[in-house]
Protein backbone atom coordinates (compact mmCIF):
# COMPACT_ATOMS: atom_id res chain seq x y z
CA UNK A 1 0.00 0.00 0.00
CA UNK A 2 2.80 2.37 0.76
CA UNK A 3 5.84 2.34 -1.42
CA UNK A 4 8.57 4.25 -1.07
CA UNK A 5 11.23 4.78 -3.73
CA UNK A 6 14.98 6.62 -3.63
CA UNK A 7 13.75 8.80 -0.90
CA UNK A 8 16.44 11.75 -0.87
CA UNK A 9 16.17 14.42 1.69
CA UNK A 10 18.71 17.18 2.66
CA UNK A 11 18.50 20.09 5.51
CA UNK A 12 20.39 22.49 3.94
CA UNK A 13 23.80 20.81 3.09
CA UNK A 14 23.39 17.60 4.99
CA UNK A 15 21.76 15.05 3.44
CA UNK A 16 19.42 12.88 5.78
CA UNK A 17 17.58 10.36 3.65
CA UNK A 18 20.64 9.14 0.79
CA UNK A 19 17.63 6.79 -1.27
CA UNK A 20 15.88 4.80 1.39
CA UNK A 21 13.42 2.04 -0.33
CA UNK A 22 10.47 0.97 1.19
CA UNK A 23 7.30 -0.54 0.64
CA UNK A 24 4.36 -1.34 3.01
CA UNK A 25 1.88 -4.37 2.41
CA UNK A 26 -1.51 -3.98 4.35
CA UNK A 27 -1.67 -5.21 8.06
CA UNK A 28 1.99 -4.70 8.64
CA UNK A 29 3.80 -3.67 11.50
CA UNK A 30 6.86 -2.24 10.78
CA UNK A 31 9.39 -0.65 13.42
CA UNK A 32 11.84 1.56 12.41
CA UNK A 33 14.83 1.26 14.76
CA UNK A 34 18.59 3.09 14.50
CA UNK A 35 20.87 5.18 16.44
CA UNK A 36 20.40 9.01 16.98
CA UNK A 37 20.28 11.00 13.57
CA UNK A 38 19.87 8.19 11.41
CA UNK A 39 17.17 9.98 9.62
CA UNK A 40 14.33 7.72 11.36
CA UNK A 41 11.79 10.78 11.75
CA UNK A 42 12.75 12.58 9.12
CA UNK A 43 11.23 9.62 6.83
CA UNK A 44 7.81 9.79 8.98
CA UNK A 45 7.53 13.46 8.22
CA UNK A 46 7.87 13.00 4.89
CA UNK A 47 5.14 10.24 4.79
CA UNK A 48 3.62 12.59 6.49
CA UNK A 49 3.79 15.18 3.96
CA UNK A 50 5.74 17.79 7.32
CA UNK A 51 8.88 17.92 5.19
CA UNK A 52 10.11 18.16 1.43
CA UNK A 53 11.93 15.94 0.59
CA UNK A 54 14.42 16.48 -3.25
CA UNK A 55 14.67 12.95 -4.66
CA UNK A 56 12.35 10.07 -5.01
CA UNK A 57 8.54 9.28 -4.84
CA UNK A 58 6.28 8.25 -1.76
CA UNK A 59 2.78 7.00 -2.81
CA UNK A 60 -0.33 5.44 -1.20
CA UNK A 61 -2.56 3.23 -2.64
CA UNK A 62 -0.57 4.08 -5.86
CA UNK A 63 -1.47 7.94 -5.34
CA UNK A 64 1.76 10.09 -5.25
CA UNK A 65 2.08 12.17 -2.05
CA UNK A 66 4.13 13.61 -0.49
CA UNK A 67 6.01 17.29 -1.66
CA UNK A 68 8.51 16.50 -3.76
CA UNK A 69 10.79 19.48 -4.71
CA UNK A 70 12.75 19.56 -7.90
CA UNK A 71 15.62 21.83 -7.56
CA UNK A 72 14.45 25.37 -6.43
CA UNK A 73 10.47 24.40 -7.63
CA UNK A 74 7.92 22.43 -5.48
CA UNK A 75 5.49 20.32 -7.43
CA UNK A 76 2.45 22.81 -6.67
CA UNK A 77 -0.39 20.76 -4.52
CA UNK A 78 -3.50 22.90 -3.98
CA UNK A 79 -4.06 23.07 0.11
CA UNK A 80 -7.39 21.29 -0.57
CA UNK A 81 -5.17 18.52 -2.03
CA UNK A 82 -2.78 18.87 0.42
CA UNK A 83 -5.43 18.64 3.48
CA UNK A 84 -7.17 15.23 1.83
CA UNK A 85 -3.54 13.68 1.33
CA UNK A 86 -2.66 13.99 4.46
CA UNK A 87 -5.01 12.63 6.09
CA UNK A 88 -4.43 9.27 4.29
CA UNK A 89 -1.88 8.96 7.04
CA UNK A 90 -2.26 9.74 10.70
CA UNK A 91 0.42 10.61 13.05
CA UNK A 92 1.00 10.55 16.68
CA UNK A 93 4.44 12.52 18.16
CA UNK A 94 6.44 12.05 20.97
CA UNK A 95 5.16 15.43 22.19
CA UNK A 96 0.98 14.94 22.18
CA UNK A 97 0.52 18.59 20.86
CA UNK A 98 -2.81 18.49 22.22
CA UNK A 99 -5.30 21.35 22.28
CA UNK A 100 -5.22 22.55 25.56
CA UNK A 101 -8.25 24.90 25.54
CA UNK A 102 -9.87 21.73 24.48
CA UNK A 103 -11.45 19.24 26.00
CA UNK A 104 -10.22 15.22 25.37
CA UNK A 105 -13.58 15.03 23.42
CA UNK A 106 -13.16 18.30 21.34
CA UNK A 107 -9.38 17.31 20.64
CA UNK A 108 -10.71 14.02 18.37
CA UNK A 109 -13.44 16.11 17.13
CA UNK A 110 -12.17 18.96 15.65
CA UNK A 111 -10.31 17.46 12.68
CA UNK A 112 -13.46 15.18 11.92
CA UNK A 113 -15.16 18.59 11.99
CA UNK A 114 -12.85 20.40 9.88
CA UNK A 115 -11.39 18.36 7.43
CA UNK A 116 -13.80 15.90 7.22
CA UNK A 117 -16.67 18.61 7.74
CA UNK A 118 -18.81 15.70 9.80
CA UNK A 119 -21.79 17.52 11.74
CA UNK A 120 -21.07 17.67 15.26
CA UNK A 121 -23.28 14.82 16.71
CA UNK A 122 -21.36 12.47 14.59
CA UNK A 123 -18.24 13.65 15.31
CA UNK A 124 -18.76 13.42 19.03
CA UNK A 125 -19.83 9.99 18.91
CA UNK A 126 -16.68 8.63 16.77
CA UNK A 127 -14.33 10.54 19.31
CA UNK A 128 -16.35 8.51 21.72
CA UNK A 129 -16.11 5.33 20.43
CA UNK A 130 -12.08 5.50 20.24
CA UNK A 131 -11.83 7.82 23.52
CA UNK A 132 -13.19 4.14 24.90
CA UNK A 133 -11.20 1.98 22.90
CA UNK A 134 -8.14 4.11 24.16
CA UNK A 135 -10.00 3.60 27.71
CA UNK A 136 -10.98 6.87 28.19
CA UNK A 137 -14.57 7.11 28.16
CA UNK A 138 -14.61 8.05 31.92
CA UNK A 139 -12.43 11.18 30.88
CA UNK A 140 -14.06 12.85 27.74
CA UNK A 141 -14.77 16.13 29.09
CA UNK A 142 -11.25 16.72 30.67
CA UNK A 143 -8.57 18.69 29.69
CA UNK A 144 -5.35 18.01 28.84
CA UNK A 145 -3.76 19.78 31.95
CA UNK A 146 -6.28 17.36 33.63
CA UNK A 147 -4.56 14.28 32.19
CA UNK A 148 -1.30 12.37 32.69
CA UNK A 149 1.22 12.48 30.20
CA UNK A 150 0.23 8.84 29.41
CA UNK A 151 -3.03 10.06 29.11
CA UNK A 152 -2.80 12.45 26.67
CA UNK A 153 -0.61 10.00 24.58
CA UNK A 154 -4.04 7.91 24.45
CA UNK A 155 -6.37 11.15 23.47
CA UNK A 156 -2.72 12.18 20.65
CA UNK A 157 -3.63 8.60 19.22
CA UNK A 158 -7.45 8.50 19.23
CA UNK A 159 -7.28 11.76 17.35
CA UNK A 160 -5.27 10.48 15.00
CA UNK A 161 -7.04 7.11 14.15
CA UNK A 162 -10.83 8.91 14.51
CA UNK A 163 -9.78 10.56 10.97
CA UNK A 164 -9.48 6.80 9.14
CA UNK A 165 -6.23 6.76 7.81
CA UNK A 166 -4.81 3.89 5.91
CA UNK A 167 -1.79 4.41 7.50
CA UNK A 168 -0.51 5.43 10.98
CA UNK A 169 3.10 6.79 11.64
CA UNK A 170 4.30 6.89 15.57
CA UNK A 171 7.03 8.85 16.38
CA UNK A 172 8.70 7.59 19.67
CA UNK A 173 5.43 8.45 21.44
CA UNK A 174 6.74 6.70 24.91
CA UNK A 175 9.64 9.18 24.49
CA UNK A 176 8.30 11.44 26.59
CA UNK A 177 6.77 9.94 29.35
CA UNK A 178 7.57 8.68 33.11
CA UNK A 179 8.61 5.12 32.53
CA UNK A 180 5.64 3.84 34.89
CA UNK A 181 3.30 5.23 31.57
CA UNK A 182 4.94 3.63 28.86
CA UNK A 183 2.64 0.67 29.48
CA UNK A 184 -0.17 1.54 29.11
CA UNK A 185 0.59 3.52 25.20
CA UNK A 186 2.49 0.51 23.65
CA UNK A 187 -0.71 -1.67 25.28
CA UNK A 188 -3.08 0.71 23.30
CA UNK A 189 -0.69 0.64 20.02
CA UNK A 190 -0.55 -3.55 20.72
CA UNK A 191 -4.27 -3.45 20.24
CA UNK A 192 -3.91 -1.21 17.44
CA UNK A 193 -1.65 -3.83 15.99
CA UNK A 194 -3.82 -6.80 16.98
CA UNK A 195 -6.89 -5.34 14.98
CA UNK A 196 -4.81 -5.33 11.84
CA UNK A 197 -3.77 -1.47 11.77
CA UNK A 198 -1.03 -0.90 9.03
CA UNK A 199 1.45 0.88 10.93
CA UNK A 200 4.78 2.61 11.03
CA UNK A 201 6.81 3.18 14.35
CA UNK A 202 9.85 5.25 15.25
CA UNK A 203 10.85 3.60 18.39
CA UNK A 204 13.63 3.30 21.00
CA UNK A 205 12.06 0.13 22.61
CA UNK A 206 13.42 -2.55 21.29
CA UNK A 207 11.34 -4.94 23.27
CA UNK A 208 8.25 -3.74 22.03
CA UNK A 209 9.55 -3.30 18.57
CA UNK A 210 10.49 -7.25 18.95
CA UNK A 211 7.29 -8.84 20.13
CA UNK A 212 4.88 -6.43 18.16
CA UNK A 213 6.53 -6.28 14.71
CA UNK A 214 6.06 -8.02 12.18
CA UNK A 215 9.05 -6.70 10.20
CA UNK A 216 12.42 -4.31 11.75
CA UNK A 217 13.88 -1.88 9.63
CA UNK A 218 17.09 -0.56 10.82
CA UNK A 219 18.40 2.67 9.52
CA UNK A 220 21.91 3.86 9.80
CA UNK A 221 23.64 7.44 8.23
CA UNK A 222 20.28 7.68 6.43
CA UNK A 223 19.79 4.19 4.49
CA UNK A 224 18.01 1.36 5.55
CA UNK A 225 20.51 -0.92 6.32
CA UNK A 226 18.96 -4.26 7.48
CA UNK A 227 15.32 -5.19 7.86
CA UNK A 228 13.92 -8.55 7.94
CA UNK A 229 11.79 -10.55 11.16
CA UNK A 230 12.31 -9.20 14.20
CA UNK A 231 12.59 -12.85 16.22
CA UNK A 232 15.59 -13.81 13.55
CA UNK A 233 17.31 -10.04 12.89
CA UNK A 234 17.49 -8.94 17.11
CA UNK A 235 18.63 -12.87 17.85
CA UNK A 236 21.20 -13.30 14.42
CA UNK A 237 21.83 -9.62 13.50
CA UNK A 238 23.57 -9.89 9.73
CA UNK A 239 25.10 -6.33 9.60
CA UNK A 240 27.87 -5.44 11.93
CA UNK A 241 26.28 -2.50 12.58
CA UNK A 242 22.69 -3.73 13.69
CA UNK A 243 24.79 -6.33 16.33
CA UNK A 244 26.73 -3.17 17.68
CA UNK A 245 23.39 -0.80 17.75
CA UNK A 246 21.80 -3.72 19.79
CA UNK A 247 24.49 -3.95 22.16
CA UNK A 248 23.49 -0.56 23.34
CA UNK A 249 20.12 -0.79 23.11
CA UNK A 250 17.46 -1.26 25.54
CA UNK A 251 17.27 -4.69 24.02
CA UNK A 252 18.19 -7.73 26.14
N1 LIG B 1 14.50 20.73 11.00
C1 LIG B 1 15.77 20.33 10.85
N2 LIG B 1 16.72 21.18 10.41
C2 LIG B 1 18.00 20.76 10.23
N3 LIG B 1 18.42 19.51 10.49
C3 LIG B 1 17.54 18.64 10.95
C4 LIG B 1 16.16 19.00 11.16
N4 LIG B 1 15.50 17.90 11.62
C5 LIG B 1 16.42 16.92 11.71
N5 LIG B 1 17.64 17.35 11.31
C6 LIG B 1 18.87 16.54 11.24
O1 LIG B 1 18.61 15.42 10.41
C7 LIG B 1 19.26 14.25 10.93
C8 LIG B 1 18.25 13.14 11.08
O2 LIG B 1 17.30 13.50 12.07
P1 LIG B 1 16.10 12.56 12.49
O3 LIG B 1 15.33 13.29 13.56
O4 LIG B 1 15.36 12.11 11.30
O5 LIG B 1 16.87 11.33 13.12
P2 LIG B 1 16.32 10.16 14.02
O6 LIG B 1 16.91 8.92 13.47
O7 LIG B 1 14.84 10.21 14.10
O8 LIG B 1 16.97 10.50 15.41
P3 LIG B 1 16.39 10.38 16.92
O9 LIG B 1 16.38 8.93 17.23
O10 LIG B 1 17.38 11.14 17.73
O11 LIG B 1 15.04 11.04 16.90
C9 LIG B 1 19.94 14.68 12.22
O12 LIG B 1 21.28 14.91 11.95
C10 LIG B 1 19.23 15.97 12.59
O13 LIG B 1 20.10 16.82 13.28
Amino acid sequence: MLEIKSLRKSYGQQEVLKGVDCSVQEGEVISIIGSSGSGKTTMLRCVNMLEEFQGGTISLDGEEIGYHVEGSTRRRKSEKEIARQRALTGMAFQQFNLFPHMTAAQNVMLGLIKVKKMPKSEARSIAERWLDRVGLSARADHYPGQLSGGQQQRVAIARAIAMSPRLMLFDEVTSALDPELVGEVLQVIKGLAADGMTMLLVTHEMRFAYEVSSRVIFMNQGVICEEGNPKEMFVNPRTERLAEFLKTSSFN
